[in-house]
């Protein structure tokens, strides 16, 4: 069967330049190639405007995982355009128009398929989708984040000990704040401390108070954060770093709801919910003699891992405008549109300070940025550097046999969800499990 009426003559041509001739006169579109396993094989500058997708990261990549929402066109569809949702690259939702046409070779086998996209109306931003999370102030898209979300409103109906675990900047203490909230306390105090903050004695005064006298300068009693957290809830900030002795009598606070002030002679009882945190593992800790192990017990009755933010790929986006939206309504600057370029590094950063570090990088550009549209000028100087993306970091980051125990103790031995909470598939869980021992 052959399919050519037209006429071709004079020396072939070559195809990226019919194509690139082709996306120059559908100026107003996005023109893209798909082959027959529809990825993407070749990606106009139009494709990179509408989708804030570089041609660099579109190419080869299927276009289902690349544009969310994304459905091929049905087998038989008669016509040769429709309307389809897309996601785009800053998270964003697009009603688009699509046009759509075969490729055959010359016996008329198919060799893929060209289509043109041409935006009808943006939907909204990430921050009105319907599958975002929101919980007292923190907000996600993720799987993982979403389950921590549902334990937090469980477990918070209790009055079981918390202990989270999460990088700095992953939202420990708003996840402490959020059990707090959801729990019969919340007309209680919340109250925080960092344990990393304060030297060991001012520290055991701050936590349990002292009596007048109990030591040099102390000239009048001072109620410590159990007592004056009575009712309420205490937020133990980086408890690893909690000393020995300290440890001793936290311990005797959570098994006995009892303490002494520095100094005094008198058993105060204590009717606080505690919620710990920590960025390291409380497991090498005890390992490594820093910490009591009776007390790592009594401490994660219920951990919850909060995952990295490079793990959440999809709250990038998200979080990004929750936060740009956040500064457009004080009226200084109003951003409407990301640049694709400055997205591609925002969603290849490693966020080693996680949200706090994004938060921070949208202060930078609408400090030193103008228009409505956030360029890769607008980003602080580390992002044009070239950076290490996800892609390439490191299969096994430390604490991942951590990771994979809290993951498959927060979905209660479920592998499927486990590995969906990870991001992997069950297989590469099976594996890490074995390689890790867990
Ligand atoms: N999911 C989220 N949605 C919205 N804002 C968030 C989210 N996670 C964190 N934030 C914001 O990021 C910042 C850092 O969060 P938070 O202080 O809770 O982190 P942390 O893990 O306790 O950090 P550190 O360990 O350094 O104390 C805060 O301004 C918080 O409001």
């Amino acid at each position: 069967m052959k399919h050519r009426s037209d006429t071709l003559s004079g020396p072939p041509v070559d195809a990226r330049c019919l194509l690139d001739a082709l996306a120059g006169l559908e100026c107003t579109g996005a023109l893209y190639l798909l082959d027959k396993e529809e990825r993407v094989s070749y990606w106009s500058s139009g494709a990179e405007q509408l989708t804030g997708h570089t041609g660099e990261f579109a190419t080869g990549e299927s276009i289902a995982r690349l544009l969310p929402g994304y459905s091929s066109p049905a087998a038989d569809a008669g016509g040769s355009e429709d309307e389809i949702r897309i996601q785009r690259a800053d998270g964003s939702a697009l009603l688009v128009r699509r046009r759509f046409q075969p490729l055959r070779d010359w016996e008329g086998g198919g060799r893929g398929r060209l289509e043109v996209l041409t935006a009808i109306e943006t939907i909204g931003t990430p921050l009105a989708e319907a599958d975002v999370e929101i919980l007292h102030g923190l907000l996600t898209r993720e799987p993982a984040m979403k389950q921590v979300f549902r334990l937090v409103r469980n477990v918070a109906e209790t009055e079981a000990t918390v202990l989270i675990r999460g990088e700095s900047g992953t939202g420990k203490e708003l996840i402490a704040r959020a059990v707090h909230a959801e729990s019969h306390r919340v007309k209680g105090p919340f109250l925080a401390v960092n344990c990393a903050a304060l030297a060991p004695s001012l520290l055991e005064s701050e936590l349990f108070g002292h009596v007048r006298g109990a030591f040099t300068g102390a000239v009048r009693s001072h109620a410590g954060l159990f007592q004056r957290a009575d009712g309420g809830t205490l937020f133990l900030d980086e408890v690893a770093e909690l000393p020995l002795e300290l440890q001793a009598k936290l311990l005797r606070v959570l098994q006995e709801r009892s303490f002494v002030p520095v100094g005094g002679d008198r058993m105060l009882s204590a009717d606080v919910r505690i919620v710990a945190a920590t960025h390291r593992s409380l497991r090498d800790a005890v390992r490594e003699g820093r910490f009591r192990e009776d007390l790592m017990y009594r401490l994660r009755v219920v951990p919850l891992f909060l995952p990295p933010l490079r793990e959440r790929r999809r709250d990038i986006g998200l979080l990004l405008w929750h936060f740009i939206e956040r500064h457009n309504a004080r009226g200084l600057r109003r951003i409407v549109r990301i640049d694709p370029d400055a997205m591609r590094r925002l969603l290849d950063h490693l966020w080693p300070g996680n949200v706090r570090e994004l938060q921070n990088v949208v202060e930078y550009a609408f400090a030193v940025g103008r228009g409505d549209v956030l360029e890769l000028d607008d980003l602080p100087p580390e992002f044009g550097e070239v950076q290490t993306g996800p892609r390439a970091a490191p299969e096994t980051v430390p604490d991942e046999a951590e990771r994979i125990r809290v993951a498959l103790r927060q979905s209660g031995g479920r592998i499927d969800q486990a590995a969906r909470m990870l991001q992997m598939s069950r297989a590469t869980l099976w594996r890490k499990r074995k390689k890790l021992g867990v």
